[in-house]
């Protein structure tokens, strides 16, 4: 579009105004003859086109002014197309100028004598007209291109907060709402023709907050039509003056929600993830495919770092759950006065050390999904009845509390000890074990599974290869003769961690037995040491191991010595040995 068909309403008001106080007839024509604007009627309207070699063609071509007295005899008209029908008695030719550049030309025409007369008679001050006419031209073009860059950015960023998945509420000094987006429109059914005042939609609270000048920061959670937002304010500044308020208001369960979600992804892990190819393996792996759907309990049996743990975690995202949330909790790790409130939760409070607004259990926030009891074996016998409740009636009451919870999670557990023998002794409820193995799975230790040590192994070179960021390719073949004839009784983990530890030292291109050999050293050093020895620093390790899942505080150490069956004055000279 041409710059001056984009200014063409304006130029009809400056060509009207001339005419009427010159009575000369105007015509404005751009730099492709297109007429834009004029006083003459029918021939000349809008989009007809001047005639070439014109005078109006020569001045766009040479920038020059000519004053045509007689136009049927000028020199300058005899080459225009439209000379033997021209009509005009006198005719005035202006270039208009934008930039240095010739954008179009006014024309001031006479057709009848009067008209003549006057345009003769003021000839020198219509040549001086050609610089104010440029001006003009200039500032309404200016203006024109400020008020359409003014209403393309607030048109886009109207489309921006209207695009916001979170809700805007502009605020100016006086406290009126000024703009809200679709969003919040939406949520808080908001009329935007007939905006509330700002402390009708908030507590009073949160808004004189927000009338202490220069806020800026968090003001939440708040709980508007029914639904918690997290405010945050951002003062509008222009320059050092504050003018205005935005705020940002945020869906809090939402944001709630996505945290979950992220957790959710961390955590994903499926059969994919499972590496092994012994048939021991790959037994139990079909298993857990064939339970994972049917929501059964499943009972994982297997020594420590065995994958128990990930073998619950990929039934759970096989399973019609994986949608909502796994859980897990090591009943071997938490006190026995713990262990009740981590299940089913309590109300303010209701203990010593509850905090006061109360805290769901983990059966209510997996209600509906999966809740995994790792090392079931070390779960009190008082809490076996509890739990044996919980599963049997489908609902729980909070420590302190009086209402019933529904709750329906899949219970996947584990242990590394002998049940059924538990059970024999009665160290442990047979109606909670009968519940609790439905499908009972046995994760072989590695030991067991052969050449899956190499296959982990590898696996695991790969992985931390790539943290570390180091080029390994692979293991020397003495490493991987060293590897298969070690038994790792802390099985995968401390296959995990040999191989890390490795990785990490490995100088050359491929893992050698040294390494992994100075890591096995611990143990390989206990053949020269006395049982009573080793009996001891057995003892001690067993000690601080639970220390380390309880605590080490005087009350903590208590209750390490009462799972242990012995007493604190000789948990403390065990730990001095
Ligand atoms: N088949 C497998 N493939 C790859 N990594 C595995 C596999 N099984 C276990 N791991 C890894 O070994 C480590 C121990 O696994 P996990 O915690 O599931 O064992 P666990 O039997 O539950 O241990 P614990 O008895 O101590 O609770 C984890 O780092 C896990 O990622």
């Amino acid at each position: 579009m041409s710059l001056l068909l984009s200014i063409k309403k304006e130029l009809q008001h400056i060509v009207e105004a001339i005419n009427a106080v010159t009575n000369v007839d105007i015509i404005v024509v751009d730099e492709h003859l297109k007429r834009i604007v004029s006083t003459v009627k029918k021939e000349y309207e809008f989009g007809t086109i001047a005639p070439t070699n014109s005078a109006f063609h020569k001045s766009i071509i040479t920038g020059e002014q000519f004053f045509l007295e007689n136009p049927k005899v000028d020199p300058i008209c005899t080459e225009c197309k439209n000379f033997e029908n021209c009509k005009e008695l006198i005719e005035f030719c202006i270039p208009i100028k934008y930039k240095d550049e010739i954008i179009g030309v006014l024309g001031m025409c006479a057709y009848d004598e009067i008209a003549k007369e006057n345009l003769l008679a003021n000839k020198d001050s219509y040549m001086n007209f050609e610089n104010q006419l440029s001006d003009i031209i200039s500032t309404i073009i200016s203006e024109k291109n400020n008020a359409k860059m003014l209403e393309y950015s607030s048109s886009k960023l109207m489309t921006l907060i209207n695009s916001l998945k979170d809700g805007i509420v502009i605020i100016n000094n006086n406290k009126d709402i000024i703009t809200t987006n679709n969003y919040v429109n939406e949520k808080l059914n908001l009329n935007p023709n007939k905006m509330p005042v700002i402390w009708e939609l908030l507590s009073d609270k949160i808004y004189n907050k927000l009338v202490n000048q220069n806020f800026n920061g968090e003001v939440g959670p708040v709980k508007l039509n029914g639904i918690e937002f997290m405010i945050n304010s951002c003062p509008i500044m222009i320059g050092d003056i504050q003018d205005g308020i935005v705020l940002l208001l945020s869906d809090f369960n939402k944001m709630r929600e996505s945290v979950l979600e992220s957790n959710r992804k961390k955590d994903l892990i499926t059969f994919d993830d499972i590496v092994g190819e012994s048939e021991l393996l790959l037994q139990a792996r079909r298993e857990a495919i064939q339970v994972a759907e049917k929501d059964a309990s499943v009972l994982i049996m297997g020594e420590t770092g065995t994958g128990k743990e990930v073998f619950a975690r990929a039934i759970h995202y096989a399973s019609s759950r994986r949608n909502d949330a796994f859980m897990a909790i090591n009943c071997g790790a938490i006190t026995e006065s713990l262990i009740e409130s981590e299940l089913f939760g309590y109300e303010k409070g209701s203990f010593t050390g509850a905090n006061n607004t109360g805290k769901p259990g983990k059966f209510e926030t997996c209600k509906d999904g999966t809740l995994f009891l790792d090392e079931i074996g070390d779960l009190p016998f008082m809490m076996q009845v509890k739990l044996n409740r919980a599963l049997e009636e489908k609902e729980i009451t909070r420590v302190g509390g009086n209402i019933s919870i529904k709750v329906n999670p899949r219970i996947i557990s584990a242990t590394h000890k002998n049940l059924y023998s538990m059970v024999g002794k009665n160290l442990f409820r047979d109606d909670l074990y009968y519940r609790l193995n439905v499908v009972p799975i046995f994760l072989p230790p590695l030991r067991e599974r052969g050449y899956d040590i190499i296959v982990l192994s590898r696996y695991f070179l790969n992985r931390f290869a790539a943290v570390y960021n180091k080029e390994l390719k692979g293991f020397t073949s003495d490493a991987e003769r060293l590897l298969m004839g070690y038994n790792f009784p802390g099985n995968i983990r401390e296959l995990r961690n040999l191989v890390e530890y490795a990785v990490i030292f490995e100088e050359g291109s491929f893992v050698g037995a040294e390494n992994l050999r100075r890591k096995m050293g611990a143990y390989e050093e206990i053949d020269n040491i006395k049982l009573e020895d080793l009996t001891k620093a057995y003892e001690k390790s067993v000690i601080q191991n639970k220390m380390q899942k309880i605590g080490d505080n005087f009350e903590s150490k208590k209750e390490v010595a009462k799972q242990l069956g012995i007493s604190i004055a000789t948990l403390y000279r065990k730990l001095e040995e």
